[in-house]
């Protein structure tokens, strides 16, 4: 569960978020706007990197001010700039990374390992160094180091920008069989079609909360554009 409550924050003179209250409870919450609505900043006030000048924020039932540590083990954060996320020299020694501080066994670790390698088609790449993949192919190496902990939920900030249309199916699909929480934040709309919820973020304020459809609709209306 995310909670956000009476959220306000500026960047300088200029107010990012707007008040923003939101219990977010369903298993699969999109949030979409226009560049520059907020989404990005809202995403990292869950993780602790932004500090909201007022309101308070729960992830998972954490403060990301207070426990960060504990609230990044509980979510699994994935930003646009996959490589970022990209710490060690070798695509399986990055995926390994995520592995190292989890209380299981090292037989246990190897068996994620290549099971997600092989899941998100790296597997061929083990041992070529992570900062020569395409910038889609570090896509799914950060997807992979994120999931292969197997958070208790996850917040998604444009994981698909940079995929080919194939790897976009296979993030649907995957979004659609994980038991976990997800919170996307997407400007690829059919993304969102079999979710639950939908909010829509206008100049930092929520102006939408809805079932898909409806709340895309009224993304579209605000940017002018006809169904
Ligand atoms: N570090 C920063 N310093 C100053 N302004 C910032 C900073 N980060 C974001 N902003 C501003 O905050 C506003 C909201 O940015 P944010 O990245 O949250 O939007 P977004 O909805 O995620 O946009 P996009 O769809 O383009 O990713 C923008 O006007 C942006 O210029």
């Amino acid at each position: 569960m995310i909670e956000l409550d009476r959220v306000s924050h500026r960047l300088g003179e200029r107010p990012v978020l707007r008040d923003i209250t939101l219990t977010l409870v369903e298993r699969r919450v999109g949030i979409i706007g226009a560049n520059g609505s907020g989404k990005s900043t809202l995403a990292r006030t869950l993780n602790g990197l932004v500090s909201p000048d007022e309101g308070e924020v729960r992830a998972g039932g954490l403060d990301p001010r207070r426990q960060q540590r504990e609230v990044r083990r509980a979510v699994g954060f994935m930003f646009t700039d996959a490589s970022a996320q990209i710490l060690m020299p070798t695509v399986a020694e990055d995926v390994a990374l995520s592995l190292r501080d989890l209380p299981i066994s090292a037989q246990e670790k190897e068996t994620r390992l290549h099971e997600t390698l092989d899941f998100f088609g790296l597997a061929d790449h083990a041992d070529q160094p992570a900062q020569l993949l395409s910038s889609g192919q570090k896509q799914l190496l950060a997807f992979a180091g994120v999931l292969v902990r197997r958070p208790e939920m996850l917040v998604c900030d444009e994981p698909s920008t940079l995929l080919d249309l194939a790897n976009v199916l296979r993030l649907q699909r995957t979004l659609a069989e994980l038991p976990q929480q997800v919170v996307l934040l997407t400007h690829h709309l059919e993304l969102l079609d079999d979710f639950d919820r939908v909010v829509v973020l206008d100049e930092g304020r929520v102006v939408a909360d809805d079932a898909p459809a409806p709340a895309v609709a009224e993304y579209r209306r605000l940017m002018g554009v006809r169904a």
